[in-house]
């Protein structure tokens, strides 16, 4: 399984359970790792053959802007679902982090993995 990998894309997003994380946008650190759909690119070094790791970023950051999840799992879900689905990957790990959301903690969040099932028409 090849991989793409995209670490600390920060992101503005309303995230959170509480009501004043639904009107202040918070900065989330996100780290995935995106499983690519196919190695053609690896031979032929045509960016046709590519899954554009550019989009993804645009992508997430389109999603995020316009979106409001109370927890982080659900957020995660999100991103997966995307990633599975619009970009074709048969299998993704999302992690999502909050910066100080906690005295004392650096970050705290949710590491997911998803992959496509078997007969999945997607
Ligand atoms: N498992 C989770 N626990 C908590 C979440 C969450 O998203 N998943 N969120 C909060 C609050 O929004 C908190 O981050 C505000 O500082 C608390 N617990």
């Amino acid at each position: 399984m090849d991989i793409i990998f995209l670490q600390e894309l920060k992101v503005k997003t309303l995230i959170g359970i509480y009501p004043w994380e639904r009107t202040i946008a918070q900065t989330i650190q996100l780290d995935l790792e995106v499983a690519m759909p196919a190695s053609k690119a690896c031979q032929t070094d045509n960016f046709e053959d590519a899954l554009d790791y550019a989009f993804i970023v645009q992508r997430i950051n389109e999603t995020l802007s316009q979106k409001h999840f109370s927890l982080l799992e659900a957020l995660a879900e999100h991103i997966a679902q995307i990633i599975l689905k619009e970009f074709k990957s048969p299998w993704v790990k999302v992690s999502v982090a909050k910066l100080s959301a906690i005295r004392g903690v650096k970050k705290l969040g949710v590491c997911i993995e998803r992959r496509l099932e078997a007969n999945s028409s997607i």
